[in-house]
């Protein structure tokens, strides 16, 4: 079972097939237009919608014909989409993270990091818009909560990242990674799911959190 998600500088999409698992964040204050190539956010939007296609009812704007349609415009484009990024970082050390975010990361018990996060959280903490697939298990979810925690303005306890998952599990599942991780960061995290109280959603969001981890129907009514 394969599992891909992308990274915009505004959005991230993950979707681990073939359940469609599906996360979504949006770093705030980075501009695109700063970042060495990026990839700009509306050649991304295809492919978000192919996931959406696969979760949405027909009829829906995210549903098949318009998917159809999204990816003719994105093969339009040829080859110029897609780019490939080699570096790979055998250890946490030389990825550049912070001491706060390395020390999370092996107090959680990793020594080494597995394959998709030797390759994927530079790009990510680099502001590139990445797409990434790699295996069920093979650390995507420690590869974007890291790539979030780099980049978070613990200053400012606003939300800046936000990750939509398709069930409750996944979502709660995600928080707990992003908080063991972000640990020594005093990273503010909160899952909105729903089964729990709105109104204590609302109020843990007003108080102040850097990173919000949700189902899509909780974040609409928040
Ligand atoms: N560098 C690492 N060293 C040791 N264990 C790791 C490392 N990275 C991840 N793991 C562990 O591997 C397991 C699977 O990781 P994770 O859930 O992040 O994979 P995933 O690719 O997101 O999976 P899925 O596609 O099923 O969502 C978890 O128990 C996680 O703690």
């Amino acid at each position: 079972m394969k599992g891909s998600y992308i990274i915009s500088d505004r959005f991230l999409l993950c979707c681990h097939a073939p359940s469609f698992s599906l996360s979504l964040l949006r770093l705030r204050g980075v501009d695109p237009r700063s970042r060495k190539n990026p990839i700009p956010l509306s050649r991304l939007a295809p492919i978000y919608y192919s996931v959406m296609a696969r979760v949405a009812q027909e009829g829906s704007q995210y549903d098949a014909r318009h998917y159809d349609s999204k990816m003719n415009d994105l093969l339009a484009d040829g080859d110029e989409f897609f780019t490939s990024y080699d570096e790979v970082y055998d250890i946490f050390d030389a990825m550049g993270l912070q001491e706060n975010l390395l020390r999370g990361i092996y107090a959680y018990g990793f020594e080494k990091p597995s394959a998709i996060q030797q390759r994927g959280i530079v790009p990510f903490c680099n502001g590139f818009d990445v797409i990434q697939q790699a295996q069920s298990g093979t650390g995507k979810t420690a590869t974007f909560c890291s790539g979030i925690l780099q980049q978070l303005n613990y200053n400012l306890v606003q939300c800046q990242a936000l990750v939509l998952a398709p069930t409750r599990e996944l979502a709660q599942q995600i928080e707990k990674v992003m908080r063991a991780l972000g640990d020594y960061l005093e990273v503010k995290v909160h899952a909105c799911v729903g089964g729990t109280s709105v109104r204590e959603d609302q109020r843990i969001l007003q108080s102040g959190v850097h990173v919000v981890v949700s189902t899509p129907g909780r974040v609409s009514i928040c």
